[in-house]
Order: structure tokens, then C-alpha cells, then sequence
């Protein structure tokens, strides 16, 4: 069935689970243009499939999670979305999750058609999470934390990214004297209250953060970590912002792990040396 059928469990469930079994790494797949040059592959739909399904296949069937960033496929046109399309059908096939970064956030009535577009089962790109920005407003992504929990997926929510240009909006203090950052994290909380370990809705704080300037000890759900690698969060890092324990925080990397390909015993020894740093 196009983008898999509706599932029972809950995204929170079926993530802690697969972190069990997996680890905490979230792979990336972002075909990079000079990624593809490195690879010594064309800059053409041919060239994207053969990158993007090659790194999944290894990737997917060591990870907890795999997360496409759309953006590289867009550029492709419909053909490029087609081989997204496919990327989650051979991740999904291979066992992981799939997150896809679509950092979408609209008007209420617009996030619907977005759920549409990526949380509805009967859709063949719909993933198991998406990526999505609360900066119209978090009540505009209800409709989307709606049609996750109704289909057993889950949101990331932008919370505090790990861009340097971040800061200075995120940062900024709202009149009851939080952070806007730490007011996402909060809602985020308030979302996730009474659904267990952990919630469907996780919050996206970049691994280059310093440590201090959040207050997620009441989130309730995951945290998607990206900046890990490329640029330059270690695992230290990882550890001074999120504690010793890092169950429930998916560090992601795409271009520091794709790198290392396209040899696939490479790429296979390079995710699990990753994985082991982080365990
Ligand atoms: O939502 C994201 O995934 C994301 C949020 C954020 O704060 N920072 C961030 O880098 N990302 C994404 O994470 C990936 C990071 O890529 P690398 O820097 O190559 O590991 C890219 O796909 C970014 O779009």
C-alpha cells in the first residue's frame, strides 16, 4: 500500500522501541550535489536514485531512523520525487523508521493539505514523522498532531536549530519572560502530557546548542539532534546538552556519515562506528 497502511501502535512506542534494538542514530540522506560529484555520480535523476537508494538500503538496515531531507529531491523536479517516493518504501522495507524533513508549518487550512502530503497513509509520501516549523503560530500545527496520533506517526518540532542565524530570533524573550524556544518546548510538553515514556511529538534542538539554554526535563516526547558531525557537534556535545542518558535523543548526521561511501563496506563500517560512539 502507498506510504504504508495506518498503524495501531503509537510513533512514541515504535521509536523507543527501535532505539532499543538500534541505537540513537538518525541517517540523513541528503543528496548533496557534491556529495554526488564524490560519488562519482551524475547531478541527474539517474545519479540521485543511484545515490540516495544505495545509501539507504545500507544505512536503513543498520538505524534507528533514516531522514530524507526533501529539499534535495524537490530540486530534481517529479523525478526527483519519485525516487523519494522510493527511498522510504526500501527504508521502511529494511526496518527503520522514516523521519522526513519537510520542515513544513502553515496557516491551519494549509496544514492540512500538507498532512495530507505526508501523515496520510493512502499517500505515497507519507513517512513515519515529519519535520515541521511552529513559527505561524504552534495552533497551526494541530492539524498535523491530530492526523499523526490518529495514524500511529509522529512531528518534530522546530524548536531551537542548529543554525548559527538561530539564536537571535529563538533566543528571543516573549512577555511571560520564557525563551520562544523553550515556549515550543513547553507546548510541545503540554502535547505530550499523559501519553507515556514517550510522546509522538518530539521537539528538533540542534546538537550545537549550548547546554543551559533549554529546559526539556518535561518534554514527554523525542528530540531530533542534527549538527552532529558536519557541523561540529561531537559527542561530548551531545552529552553536556542532553545528560549521560541519551535514549530518546536521535542524533542525526547526513554529510559527515554519506561521506564516507560510495564503497558500501565503507559506509557500512562508517554508521557503525558512529553508532558505537554515541551508545
Ligand atoms: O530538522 C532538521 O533536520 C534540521 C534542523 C536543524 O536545526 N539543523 C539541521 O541541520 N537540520 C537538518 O539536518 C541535516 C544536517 O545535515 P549535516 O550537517 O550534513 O549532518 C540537514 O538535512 C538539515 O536540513
Amino acid at each position: 500500500m502507498p506510504g504504508g497502511a495506518e498503524t495501531a501502535a503509537p510513533f512514541g512506542r515504535r521509536l523507543a522501541e527501535k532505539i532499543r534494538a538500534r541505537g540513537a542514530l538518525c541517517a540523513g540522506i541528503d543528496p548533496h550535489p557534491g556529495l554526488l560529484d564524490a560519488w562519482d555520480l551524475p547531478r541527474t535523476v539517474p545519479g540521485l536514485e543511484k545515490f540516495a537508494l544505495s545509501a539507504t538500503e545500507i544505512l536503513a538496515a543498520e538505524v534507528a531512523v533514516i531522514k530524507p531531507q526533501s529539499a534535495f529531491f524537490e530540486a530534481f523536479g517529479a523525478g526527483g520525487i519519485a525516487v523519494l517516493e522510493r527511498v522510504l518504501a526500501v527504508a521502511r522495507e529494511a526496518g527503520a523508521l522514516v523521519l522526513l524533513d519537510v520542515k513544513r508549518g502553515d496557516i491551519g487550512s494549509t496544514m492540512g493539505a500538507y498532512t495530507a502530503a505526508y501523515l496520510d497513509g493512502h499517500s505515497a509520501l507519507a513517512a513515519d514523522a515529519v519535520t515541521v516549523s511552529p513559527y505561524l503560530g504552534f495552533g497551526s500545527l494541530a492539524p498535523a498532531i491530530e492526523a499523526a496520533r490518529a495514524g500511529g506517526r509522529g512531528l518534530f518540532v522546530l524548536a531551537r536549530t542548529s543554525n548559527p542565524d538561530a539564536a537571535a530570533l529563538q533566543n528571543a524573550l516573549l512577555p511571560n519572560g520564557k525563551t520562544v524556544a523553550q515556549s515550543i518546548v513547553d507546548e510541545v510538553a503540554a502535547v505530550n502530557a499523559g501519553t507515556g515514556p514517550l510522546g509522538d511529538v518530539g521537539v528538533v534542538v540542534g546538537a550545537t546548542v549550548s547546554p543551559g539554554e533549554l529546559d526539556l526535563s518535561a518534554l514527554g516526547g523525542p528530540v531530533l539532534a542534527p549538527g552532529f558531525g558536519a557541523q561540529g557537534a561531537t559527542v561530548s556535545d551531545l552529552r553536556a546538552l542532553f545528560g549521560r542518558d541519551l535514549r530518546g535523543v536521535l542524533a542525526a548526521s547526513s554529510r559527515d556519515l554519506l561521506r564516507r561511501g560510495p564503497d558500501p563496506a565503507a559506509l557500512r563500517a562508517g554508521v557503525r562506528e558512529i553508532q558505537a560512539s554515541i551508545r
